[in-house]
């Protein structure tokens, strides 16, 4: 069976702006094709910059969001029946493997533990996929690297890694943007005034101080991009602030009132 190879290659610039130096950080840890973790809260950019260096390197990207009922067969393959017999079917991971493309598996703690079965043998000099089901040992394509994703602050003891898998991969702490960059990606993103974009930064940082004092995790980049292009849409700044800011992220009455202020007074 063929791969179409192309359906996975990123073909225009994703818009990237960096934090530091992580894409020059990033590219020396795929000459030395080290599998890469990238940590922070949702929404923070950092899918943005796998894309982003996927599109640099010119590798093909295959990312799979990750969710607690997803087994080690959902990312390795399987069989499936069918009416003369059985067929086998190739997971993401093993696609990925056989391509050489970047694997990027988003927020991997919330996957079954047996799925970290799967990875370990790709993360070390071994770089093999065993597919047991299918008595197959793939060696991974040359050019593949695995990345995988996580947020901290979700993650409770009995879901956090473990050190044996953590220890296999080069990581990048990735956090909000600092106040001028998230203006600038607002601006860019949404297609606003860099004023208006530095007001919502301002109800960004409102929120954010509220972490760990009622709000488990501060309004994300993501969402800020939300309110800022149904400003450019033309609904009302608070309006906008209270659909896309507030709304979704907390359920308590005292922290919405208190944001919803937040708002009034920074575009009052
Ligand atoms: N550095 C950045 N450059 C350009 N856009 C950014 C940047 N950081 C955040 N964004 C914007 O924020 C949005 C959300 O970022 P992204 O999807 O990368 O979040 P994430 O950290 O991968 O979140 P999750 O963990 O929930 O998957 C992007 O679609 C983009 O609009």
């Amino acid at each position: 069976m063929t791969i179409d190879v192309q359906q996975y290659l990123v073909r225009q610039e994703p818009y990237y702006q960096p934090q530091g130096r992580e894409v020059q950080l990033y590219e020396a840890a795929y000459r030395n094709r080290l599998p890469v973790m990238v940590k922070g809260p949702t929404g923070c950019g950092k899918s943005r910059f796998i894309e982003y260096m996927a599109w640099k390197l010119d590798r093909p990207l295959i990312t799979v969001a990750c969710n607690e009922d997803m087994t080690a067969s959902d990312l390795v393959g399987r069989y499936l029946l069918e009416a003369d017999g059985t067929r086998w079917i190739d997971g993401p991971l093993t696609t990925a493997a056989r391509i050489g493309a970047i694997c990027y598996l988003d927020e991997v703690v919330e996957a079954r533990q047996d799925t970290t079965v799967v990875i370990h043998p790709l993360t070390d000099h071994r770089r093999t996929l065993p597919l047991d089901k299918k008595g197959e040992l793939i060696v991974a394509h040359p050019d593949f690297q695995l990345v995988i994703s996580y947020n901290p602050g979700y993650q409770s003891l009995m879901k956090d890694l473990k050190q044996s898998t953590k220890q296999r991969f080069a990581a990048f702490d990735f956090d909000y943007p600092d106040a001028d960059l998230e203006t600038a990606i607002l601006a860019r993103e949404a297609g606003i005034a860099a004023e208006l974009a530095g007001r919502l930064v301002k109800v960004g940082l409102a929120a954010r101080n509220l972490k760990g004092h009622g709000l488990d995790e501060g309004i994300s980049t993501r969402l800020l991009v939300y309110a800022a292009k149904l400003i450019n849409d033309g609904v009302d700044a608070a309006d906008a602030c209270r659909m896309a800011l507030v709304r979704p992220i907390t359920d308590d009455a005292d922290i919405r009132d208190t944001l919803d202020n937040a708002i009034d007074a920074i575009f009052g």
